[in-house]
C-alpha cells in the first residue's frame, strides 16, 4: 500500500521508527545507519531505512506541530510501525536541566488543539515504559545531565497577547516544552503502538523565548548527537527484547 501522505510503501517500512522534526536531522541520523536508503521526501516527511546493530528500523522527519506530526505517526502505524521513539527539542523550566541536557518524556500535558479532536478533555498522553526506561537508561549512561519526567507541548511557538502559562506547568513540575510528544503519545495509545520521547534541552522556555532561542549551539548539537545514539541503543535494546520473548 502507498501511504498517500508520506509516499512511502507499507511493505518497505519495519516495525521500529525514530522520528524528529526536522527533515535535516533525520538525514543525519540515517548517516549512522547502514545501507541508509531514501524512500521519499513528501512536504515536510522525510523516510529512510537502513540498519542500525543488526536491526533494520526507519528514520522519519514529522515536521513542527502536532496536526502535521500526527498525520506522520498515523501513517506510520497504518504501514505497520509498532515502536515509535521521537527525537527532539525542547525548552527547559528548570535551571538544573540547561541547554545541552536531554530530557526523557514520560507523559505530555497536551496543551495543543489537535488531541482535542482525538480524545476527550483528561485522557493523559503517556509514553509506554519500557520505552521510556530504555531511552532513560541508554542516555543516563553518557556524559551530561539527562533526567526523566513530564513534557508540555503547545501548538504556539512565538507568543501572541495570549499569556501561555509556562509559569503554573513550571510550578506542578513540568520539566520542558515542545511542540509533539502530546500528539505521539496519543496517537499510539489510540492504535495500540508504543511510543517514547527524548528532547534536547535549547535553552529555557518563557515568554521571552524568541529572543533568546538558538538551537544550534555547541552544546544543543552535542546533546543531539548524545539523544541519537541513546534512541538507536534504545531501539536495539527494545528490539532484543522483543525477539527474546516471542512465541
Ligand atoms: O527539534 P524538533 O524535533 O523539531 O522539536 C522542536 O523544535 C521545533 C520548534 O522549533 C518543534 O518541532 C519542537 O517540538
Ligand atoms: O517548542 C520548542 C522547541 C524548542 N525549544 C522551545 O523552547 N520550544
Amino acid at each position: 500500500m502507498l501511504l498517500p501522505i508520506l509516499q512511502i510503501h507499507s511493505e518497505d517500512m519495519p516495525p521500529y521508527a525514530i522520528v524528529c522534526g526536522d527533515p535535516k536531522r533525520a538525514g543525519h541520523i540515517a548517516e549512522r545507519l547502514e545501507d541508509a536508503r531514501e524512500l521519499a521526501f513528501s512536504r515536510e516527511y522525510r523516510t529512510f531505512t537502513g540498519t542500525y546493530k543488526g536491526l533494520k528500523l526507519a528514520v522519519v522527519s514529522h515536521g513542527v506541530g502536532s496536526p502535521g506530526a500526527a498525520v506522520c505517526f498515523e501513517e506510520l502505524v497504518r504501514a505497520g510501525v509498532k515502536t515509535l521513539i521521537r527525537v527532539g527539542t525542547a525548552g527547559s523550566y528548570s535551571a538544573e536541566h540547561p541547554a545541552g541536557s536531554l530530557v526523557v518524556s514520560t507523559a505530555a500535558v497536551r496543551a495543543d488543539g489537535l488531541t482535542r479532536q482525538l480524545v476527550p478533555e483528561g485522557f493523559p498522553a503517556v509514553g509506554d515504559s519500557e520505552v521510556i526506561t530504555a531511552l532513560y537508561d541508554a542516555a543516563s549512561v553518557m556524559d551530561g545531565v539527562t533526567a526523566k519526567g513530564i513534557t508540555v507541548t503547545l501548538d504556539a511557538f512565538f507568543t501572541g497577547v495570549e499569556e501561555i502559562p509556562h509559569k503554573k506547568y513550571k510550578q506542578a513540575g513540568a520539566l520542558a516544552v515542545e511542540m509533539e510528544i502530546a500528539a505521539l503519545y496519543v496517537v499510539s495509545t489510540l492504535r495500540g503502538v508504543r511510543a517514547g520521547a527524548i528532547v534536547a534541552i535549547d535553552g529555557y522556555a518563557d515568554a521571552d523565548l524568541a529572543e533568546v532561542y538558538d538551537p544550534h549551539t555547541d552544546a544543543v548539537g552535542a546533546a543531539v548527537e548524545r539523544e541519537i545514539a541513546a534512541a538507536l541503543e534504545a531501539m536495539v535494546n527494545l528490539a532484543a527484547k522483543d525477539e527474546s520473548v516471542a512465541p
